[in-house]
């Protein structure tokens, strides 16, 4: 079966002085999807972005936002993300008190659902919510920071998950996301991977040198899928 590939720059890495224009700069380069890195400084060591940030970038483009809360608590922040624009909301199931609870806020608030796990989170949180997600994001590296190497077990757990997903004969989206560059997104969809989430891959590609700079990097990705 063959699967639509979509590819997903994580702002974390972008210019955040310049961030409008380096959003429409990504996705006309032939990019997918935003992928919007929610962090707390509790759940996970590092601090980030929030809805008002996102209710800025919703005029500036029409692509797809997908919002990745590494929040906790979690259920508070989501109709805010929904009423700044989100598209799709993610969450981490250990931050949740109740997981289904979560999931439907999140379809309430007008937004399509997923579940994160971690690089050591048990698949078995899925047992019970297949029917109700949207996307599953498996972490290829701890969260928390931009430019960590991808940690090569994940593409068992990508396999598993695929058969999983490829089993409930639902569409879910299988997101993968952490240490995603243009010499390993092949292996990454050739495991079952279909969104690739990329922060420094893109926002840090020949910063100084190539003014096309994301075009060259994401044509390179492209390239690469292009052969699986
Ligand atoms: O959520 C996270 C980190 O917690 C990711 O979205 C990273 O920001 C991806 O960055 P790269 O590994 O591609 O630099």
């Amino acid at each position: 079966m063959s699967r639509q590939f979509r590819i997903a720059p994580s702002i974390l890495s972008a210019n955040f002085a310049k961030l409008g224009q380096e959003v429409t700069d990504v996705i006309a380069s032939g990019t997918d999807i935003i992928h919007f890195d929610v962090m707390d400084n509790h759940y996970v060591p590092n601090l980030t972005i929030g809805p008002l940030v996102c209710e800025s970038l919703r005029p500036v483009t029409n692509a797809f936002i997908d919002v990745h809360l590494m929040v906790k608590p979690v259920d508070r922040i989501i109709p805010d993300f929904a009423k700044a624009g989100a598209n799709m909301i993610t969450f981490h199931p250990e931050a949740s008190e109740h997981i289904d609870r979560t999931l439907a806020l999140i379809k309430e608030s007008g937004c399509k659902a997923g579940l994160v796990f971690n690089p050591a989170t048990s698949l078995s949180y899925l047992d019970h919510v297949m029917d109700k997600l949207d996307m599953i994001l498996l972490m290829s590296v701890n969260p928390g920071f931009g430019g960590q190497k991808f940690i090569p077990e994940t593409l068992n757990k990508i396999r598993a998950v695929r058969q999983r997903i490829d089993a409930s004969g639902r569409d879910i989206w299988l997101e993968v996301d952490g240490g995603v560059k243009v010499d390993n997104i092949a292996e990454v969809a050739r495991a079952g991977a279909d969104t690739f989430v990329a922060g420094s891959a893109i926002f840090g590609a020949a910063k100084d040198t190539d003014p096309n700079r994301y075009d060259t990097v994401v044509a390179a990705m492209r390239a690469e899928l292009a052969k699986v």
